[in-house]
């Protein structure tokens, strides 16, 4: 693997988050794409630990550089301040500009590391009432089990912040799987002609204001699971998986065009468990047909951010 060092990496991160001592700064390109560089730490005497594969025409890694960013963290709770602050940032941007912010939540660790956003400052600064809550995907299950990701997010995060009730809009969970994923999809559909959430006029589809999702360690987002044949459903907003290799089995989820219409993408992946499918996603050497959903997060009309952590990336080389 070539390696390259990236002199042209602006790294124009939102500047709430640019308070980190001493950040080092790269160009991290793969066959797919570039992505613009951070490492934050803690300790800047540590190199980060990145693939750098050969640049692509300038032009077009800086285009894509300026879609997708990856930042790599020393210390989790590094990653959750910079986190709350992206998100407190984003907050403010869309409630002045559309009096709306729409947040779309997945399960998993992401929760805890917004845990961040539910103390000062932003638990007071931050204008709650204009949240309006959704999940990217969600475990057919009552919403008081302790697999449901609603659950997960009221206990750890939404009980601690003043979003109204009435703009948190979870899965319907009296329905079989294929009601749920329906009766989610029209809930959209209601919001869209209400002018709660936009419309991509890119793709279309609906383009929320951030889009919060997890990874799992198979490279899995959502409840979009390697191989599975709803990773290429290209209509619906909302559909389901009966059969989803991770338990429980039945699940609905936001589909790919929309979760590639969102405006901005934050990708949070920690842990030495995700290192392969986060080598895989950012070394990039299979072919697409092989892809894991991971590597199928493609802003159309937006931005993506990575928070990563050292361990997530420990399987990449370094530049
Ligand atoms: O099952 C799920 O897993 C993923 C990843 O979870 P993590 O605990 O490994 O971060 C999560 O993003 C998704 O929403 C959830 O339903």
């Amino acid at each position: 693997m070539s390696t390259a060092t990236g002199a042209a990496a602006s790294n124009s991160l939102s500047p709430t988050t640019s308070r980190r001592s001493s950040p080092s700064s790269r160009i991290l390109t793969t066959p797919r794409g570039s992505l613009s560089c951070r490492l934050l730490s803690s300790s800047p005497s540590q190199s980060p630990l990145v693939p750098v594969s050969a640049m692509a025409s300038p032009g077009a890694a800086g285009e894509a550089a300026s879609r997708k960013k990856l930042l790599i963290f020393d210390a989790e709770k590094d990653l959750a301040a910079s986190l709350a602050e992206h998100a407190a940032g984003l907050s403010e941007k869309f409630a002045a500009e559309r009096s709306a912010f729409t947040v779309v939540l997945s399960g998993g660790s992401l929760i805890k590391a917004l845990r961040k956003l539910a103390e000062p400052p932003y638990l007071e600064a931050v204008d709650w009432s204009r949240w309006h809550v959704f999940w990217a995907d969600e475990r057919v299950v009552p919403k008081d089990h302790a697999d449901s990701n609603y659950k997960l997010a009221m206990d750890e995060f939404l009980s601690k912040v003043p979003v109204p009730a009435n703009q948190v809009y979870a899965m319907n969970d009296a329905l079989s799987v294929e009601g749920a994923a329906d009766d989610y999809e029209n809930c959209l559909k209601q919001l869209i002609k209400n002018g709660v959430i936009a419309v991509s006029p890119v793709t279309g589809f609906p383009k929320f204001d951030l889009m919060l999702l997890g990874m799992g360690p198979d490279g899995h987002i959502a409840s979009l699971f390697p191989g599975h044949p709803i990773v290429n459903e290209n209509q619906k907003l909302v559909t389901c998986v009966k059969d989803s290799p991770k338990p429980p089995p039945e699940r609905i989820t936001f589909t790919f065009p929309v979760i590639n219409s969102s405006a901005h993408i934050a990708l949070m992946v920690t842990g030495a468990g995700k290192a392969g499918a986060v080598h895989k996603a950012l070394s990039g050497n299979e072919s697409s047909s092989d892809l894991l959903p991971v590597e199928m997060v493609e802003p159309q009309d937006g931005e993506m951010t990575w928070f990563t952590d050292k361990p997530a990336m420990s399987m990449l080389s370094r530049i």
